[in-house]
């Protein structure tokens, strides 16, 4: 027993000796990198070489358990794995896993950490190959990633989770990845499982046997309703065992509570809620409860577990040469989630094939009715820059629409189905559009199935002229019948990424002429996006003016032929170029900042927050970054509103979460940490390096990050997700791009 028991602490702590660092020392010699296919392949041996080692070494009969059980007394206090007794079972099932001790191998502790250390050290949790995964397993794993920082850390620990599933119970992989980015299913899907604080704080109450208004007091001076939910379990002695819970069983009623509907949904949310609860322990406690609002606060982004997915199966060498045959192991992944965003596909082909090629991509292909993540555009300076970047490439230059990005997607079954940014199905808040698409197909087409890419835009139908975005906001979301809308729109089409077949590997030039000469215009609700084919700087300035003019932000500028032409999904790229009208004003774009913490208001503010600090989000550290305090620009109503806000559900939270990058400064030390939970626009005067501040740090000061000079709020991004804020590298852009 005591053998097996140092095995697998040295399974886990051979992870850390990998010397995956905290992302802050930039990483370094000997770093598993998720971007080198052959350390990533030796890393697979030498993992499934530990679990051999566990297997082999396993000599001791340990005293029958159920099979998959989370045991808490004495005995299991051990990590322990069951061998099998026979050959012939050695052989069918090739391992009997055991793993409880996840915690304490890393030097890096937060407090949580330690917290968790504690209460995990009462349970074990063990499953034979073919059994139900538990879900202590994925817990445990929750806590280790919620103590530390450092990326490549938080993949390897992911690596080392998903690396054991698939060789004991591959069929669970699909629940354990979905718990993991708490989520029920591709976003079109709409399926989402928080449930608000009131209900939790019920079913805790019937759990614990504590009355709902103790638990609203304690839940105020802890913060936060895992932490609450947790201790109070922990202070609880359960007489009769529920059995425990599995990562198959713990997704399925996930998904049960989140479609629960109907006059009695509350209560039964609240009966499975409950029962969860009552059947978790320690870690489990904890986490469940948080998924159950939706919120993990671990921050396992879908990068992460691509990453970790890249280094859990081998990259073989591909003879025959074909898209991708060339690309490392995480690109292949990222390309083809990019393209077809959903963790089903992915995985079904990399249980079937155990193996990251280059077939992955056909895969997951482009698919109407699977919106694929859009391609972004880059700030630029002005026209300068604009005639510079395309000074011998053909180019063309487009109006920018200030409206929402639509994604219309025409499937086989004659369906539209209309997608947000984000992915999510819009279908029911533009059901004029559903109908105008209809007929926007010329008559040799009809039955093609086509993604578009567009930009939809409140207009008024009489004069046919763009109204700004607020008018936009102000249409209903969702339950609107053609004859209740309320505000007209127009859908400004200015790609084609799939005809029939997919498209975005062909240059713009060749997609634009496929749009114009499949599409026919239906004014006022479907046209093309105004643009022309240019290069003289007068020209383009001109172009500009008088796309303002007509109500737009701006251009679009897109490279036209070659490579460069094609479609990238998910990438804010080069070769489109975007130049607003703020310069025509001198001045700088504005930022989509994220609001990490809360300033209590002072005299006319009291009772309010009276300024907040914001962060830019950083893609590679998966970290927010500090870049201001903001207290301008806001209505008294929007101070309260957001004070509201803040204060509603719990996203006020204990304290600084281990990805909010905070210099510390004491000036800036604020009155409360905000769950990040909304995008503002926000403009400034111009950009500044500063010592208080984190964002894009070490780019241009080895030690200061960027910050706003004066910045002043413009609005809330209701179309933004808090990691779709504008980016480090954006920001340090900016910061150079000044005069
Ligand atoms: N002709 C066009 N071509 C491409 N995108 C357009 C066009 N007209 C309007 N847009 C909108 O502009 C956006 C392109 O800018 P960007 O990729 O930076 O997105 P963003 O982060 O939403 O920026 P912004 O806040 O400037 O709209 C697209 O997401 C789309 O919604």
């Amino acid at each position: 027993m005591t053998k097996v028991q140092a095995t697998i602490s040295s399974f886990w702590s051979k992870g850390s000796e990998k010397k995956a660092k905290p992302r802050t020392d930039g990483g370094g010699e000997g770093v598993a990198d998720a971007t080198e296919p052959k350390r990533a392949r030796k890393e697979n041996v030498q993992s499934s070489n530990s679990v051999e080692v566990m297997d082999r070494e396993a000599d001791v009969k340990v005293p029958k358990t159920d099979a998959g059980t989370v045991q808490d007394d004495a005995e299991a206090k051990k990590v322990e794995v069951e061998k099998e007794t026979t050959t012939e079972e050695r052989a069918t099932k090739k391992k009997a896993v055991a793993v409880r001790k996840l915690t304490s191998e890393t030097g890096e502790k937060s407090k949580n950490a330690e917290a968790e250390t504690s209460t995990d050290k009462a349970s074990g949790a063990t499953w034979k190959a073919g059994q139900p995964v538990p879900y202590q397993f994925l817990a445990v794993g929750f806590g280790k990633v919620e103590s530390i920082t450092g990326r490549l850390e938080i993949t390897d620990i992911l690596r080392r989770m998903f690396q054991t599933i698939v060789e004991t119970t591959p069929e669970d992989l699909l629940p354990a990845v979905y718990i993991c980015v708490n989520k029920l299913g591709a976003p079109q899907e709409g399926l989402e499982i928080g449930v608000g604080e009131g209900i939790l704080i019920k079913a805790l109450s019937h759990t614990c046997g504590k009355s709902v208004n103790a638990l609203k007091d304690e839940f105020r001076k802890v913060g936060d309703l895992g932490d609450l939910a947790a201790s109070m379990k922990a202070s609880q002695r359960t007489v009769f065992k529920p059995a425990p819970l599995t990562v198959r069983s713990v997704f399925k009623e996930f998904k049960a509570i989140a479609k629960s509907s109907g006059r009695s949904a509350m209560d039964e949310k609240r009966a499975r809620i409950q029962k969860l609860l009552v059947a978790s322990e320690g870690a489990e406690t904890k986490y469940l409860a948080r998924a159950f609002q939706g919120k993990l606060r671990i921050h396992i982004a879908d990068k992460s577990i691509l990453a970790a997915l890249a280094e859990s199966f081998p990259r073989p060498e591909e003879t025959v040469e074909r898209v991708g045959s060339d690309m490392s192991a995480a690109s292949l992944l990222t390309h083809a989630y990019n393209q077809h965003p959903v963790w089903d596909t992915m995985l079904n082909y990399l249980l079937n094939n155990r193996v990251v090629d280059s077939g992955i991509l056909d895969a997951c292909k482009l698919t109407t009715g699977v919106p694929i993540s859009p391609m972004l555009a880059k700030p630029t300076k002005g026209i300068d820059e604009v005639v510079e970047k395309f000074s011998d490439q053909p180019f063309t230059c487009e109006y920018k629409y200030d409206g929402e990005r639509a994604q219309i997607h025409h499937l086989a079954d004659g369906s539209i189905q209309i997608y947000s940014r984000n992915a999510e199905n819009q279908s029911e808040k533009y059901p004029d559009v559903k109908l105008a698409m209809k007929d926007v197909l010329g008559p040799d087409y009809s039955n093609s199935e086509y993604i578009l890419d567009a930009e939809v835009v409140a207009i008024n139908p009489q004069t046919n002229h763009i109204l700004p975005f607020q008018s936009l906001q102000t249409r209903a979301r969702r339950d609107v019948s053609v004859a209740e809308v309320k505000v007209a729109v127009c859908v400004f089409a200015f790609d084609l990424l799939y005809f029939d077949k997919p498209l975005i590997h062909d240059p713009l030039k060749q997609r634009r002429e496929k749009l114009r000469a499949c599409f026919v215009e239906k004014e006022p609700v479907f046209t093309f996006a105004k643009g022309c084919d240019m290069n003289d700087p007068g020209e383009i300035t001109d172009y500009l003016h008088e796309s303002v003019k007509g109500g737009c932000e701006g251009l679009m500028v897109k490279q036209l032929l070659g490579p460069a032409a094609t479609y990238e999904p998910a990438n804010r790229s080069q070769n489109w170029l975007k130049v607003k009208k703020d310069y025509l004003e001198g001045l700088t774009d504005s930022l989509d900042l994220v609001p990490i913490a809360g300033y209590y208001g002072k005299g006319k503010r009291t009772g309010v927050f009276g300024a907040f600090l914001l962060a830019c989000y950083n893609p590679e550290s998966e970290q927010y970054e500090t870049t201001c305090k903001i207290g301008t620009g806001f209505s008294e109503a929007q101070l309260t509103e957001f004070s509201e806000f803040y204060n509603e559900k719990d996203r006020i939270i204990g304290g600084r979460k281990s990805y909010y990058v905070f210099s510390g400064s004491t000036s800036l030390e604020p009155d409360v940490w905000f769950e990040e939970s909304q995008v503002w626009e926000v403009r400034c005067a111009d950009l500044t390096v500063s010592p208080a501040h984190t964002a894009a740090i070490g780019s241009v000061d080895p030690e200061k990050g960027i910050s706003l000079r004066f910045p002043r709020f413009l609005r809330i991004r209701p179309d933004r997700e808090p990691q779709n804020a504008s980016s480090s590298e954006q920001i340090m852009e900016m910061y150079l791009a000044q005069p």
